[in-house]
């Protein structure tokens, strides 16, 4: 796979070309183009030439239509998809196979099915004492944005690059995606898809490159651009928030956490120890949904720790940090955890295979106790294979744990009083809190975070509204 530019329907490797590294063993794989301003000025004038063409002249069937080809499509060549995905990240295959591949086909579907069958409302209206009728009809028509900027992060490259392009085509915007410059593989691969499914030239377009200084930021300060969808860290958020309120360009942001999980000594230990280990240890934790803070009632806590611990001894074929530097932050944070004073009670190092993978980007899976909350290790996002491990009392002062953070995305909440469930989960200062299971996913749910987790939602009828404007049509009958 030769990652490279999409752009007007036409494939290029314009630009200065940069290393494209496996995580797994830190060898070159390849190359990726860098796009340069001229190439991402291109890309937007190509999507607002589709939208003043072919594009823009689609209705929904017509879109949804096309949507479902692009998922078929992504769907006959699974295993490329697969391969490439594996390749650009290192995760497990399987992780891979099941999830992101498989999420990247049900994006395009969901949307395709949930924008031809949404309606949309209508409002009889009396006036008393009017000439005429007294009686008017308003009604809501939508209006795609126009050009959208698509930024999306290495962790999950092509399920969170789908997770918008799929409403934003359906919606009946033109796009521009710029993808990490860790993932481009599968990106470009989606485009050859969409290619062949015969969208209008223009109305997608993918640039690759880096983000500050760079493509990213070609992108989101272009004038040109009507709307920015980002998935990424809360620092990189603000950053593209200063360039976009030249332009008071609209966002939608899905941005860092650092979540919590909350085990009551009532709860199903050994299915909270598992979930946990899930959710702690996925993807190596470089999922923005990956627990990070556990806070265990008193009475449990001892044996939770000790059996979490031995299930992140137990971890086997987990896959790398994305990058050295990423290795090398996710480290400093095994570090600073012992300088802060913690308990490193599985883990804190870097594993030694033998094989070439010690050439690679490995942590181990790590679990650490004895901190206070106000310690770094336990208030920064590090985006890795690491939990901290607290004890507490009180129902109350567990919520006040969870919620004592900058950040609040998901959460899980473990125990099996269904009146304890329904009382904790909607008071965790989160967007997403799950009980007695974590990532359980339905597409049509709101999906997004509070405080610096993020701006607005995705999913179902939140990602549509953002990429459409509600327009009121009022007609006196
Ligand atoms: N909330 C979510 O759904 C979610 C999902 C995945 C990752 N994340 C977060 O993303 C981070 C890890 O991913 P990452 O390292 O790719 O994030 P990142 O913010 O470094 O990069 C994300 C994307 O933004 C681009 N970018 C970087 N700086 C930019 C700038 N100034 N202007 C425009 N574009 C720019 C990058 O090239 C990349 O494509 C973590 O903080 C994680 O929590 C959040
Ligand atoms: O790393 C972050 C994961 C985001 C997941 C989703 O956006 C999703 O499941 O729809």
């Amino acid at each position: 796979m030769k990652p490279a530019h999409y752009v007007n329907g036409v494939f290029s490797t314009s630009g200065a070309a940069f290393p494209l590294r496996s995580p797994v063993d830190g060898n070159q794989m390849g190359v990726v183009p860098e796009a340069t301003r001229e190439t991402v000025d291109e890309a937007v004038n190509a999507a607002g030439a589709a939208l003043a063409g072919a594009w823009g002249r689609t209705d929904v069937g017509e879109r949804c239509a096309l949507l479902r080809r692009i998922a078929d499509g992504v769907e006959a060549r699974f295993e490329e998809f697969v391969d490439a995905e594996v390749a650009d990240t290192g995760k497990p295959r399987e992780l891979a196979a099941t999830v992101d591949i498989p999420r990247a086909i049900g994006n395009f579907r969901a949307y395709a099915d949930l924008a031809y069958g949404r309606p949309e409302r209508a409002y009889p209206t009396t006036v008393p004492g009017w000439s005429g009728s007294g009686q008017a009809l308003n009604y809501t028509v939508r209006r795609p944005l126009g050009v959208v900027a698509v930024i999306s992060p290495w962790n999950l490259p092509l399920l969170l690059l789908t997770w918008k392009v799929a409403p934003a085509l359906a919606a009946g915007n033109a796009v521009v995606a710029k993808p990490s410059e860790e993932t481009p593989s599968t990106a470009t691969l989606l485009a050859e898809v969409i290619d062949a499914a015969g969208l209008p030239p223009g109305a997608f377009n993918l640039v690759h490159g880096h983000g500050a200084n760079a493509a990213g930021e070609y992108l989101t300060s272009h004038p040109g651009v009507d709307a920015i969808a980002f998935t990424g860290a809360s620092a990189t958020g603000a950053a593209i928030m200063r360039n976009a309120a030249d332009h008071v360009t609209p966002v939608s942001f899905e941005l860092g956490g650092k979540n919590p999980a909350l085990v009551f000594a009532d709860a199903d230990l050994a299915e909270a120890v598992e979930g946990t280990a899930r959710s702690t240890f996925t993807h190596s934790g470089q999922i923005c949904l990956c627990t990070e803070r556990v806070y265990v009632q008193r009475p449990v806590y001892e044996e939770f720790v000790q059996a979490l611990a031995e299930r992140a001894r137990a971890q086997r074929d987990y896959g790398p940090m994305i990058s050295a530097e990423h290795r090398d932050k996710v480290l400093s944070y095994y570090r600073l955890a012992r300088e802060e004073g913690a308990t490193v009670v599985a883990g804190g190092g870097v594993p030694r295979f033998g094989d070439e993978r010690d050439g690679g980007f490995y942590v181990e899976p790590t679990v650490l106790t004895g901190l206070p909350e106000s310690a770094r290790t336990v208030r920064e996002e590090i985006f890795g294979p690491v939990c901290h491990v607290a004890p507490f009392d009180e129902e109350d002062e567990a919520v006040r744990l969870a919620n004592d953070s900058p950040y609040g995305l998901a959460a899980t909440v473990w125990t099996t009083d269904l009146s304890r469930a329904h009382r904790v989960a909607p008071r965790v200062e989160a967007g997403i809190v799950w009980v007695n299971c974590w990532n359980l996913r339905d597409l049509r749910t709101p999906f997004g975070g509070v405080k610096a987790s993020g701006i607005g939602r995705e999913g179902g009828e939140y990602s549509l509204d953002f990429f459409s404007e509600p327009v009121n049509v009022c007609v006196k009958i």
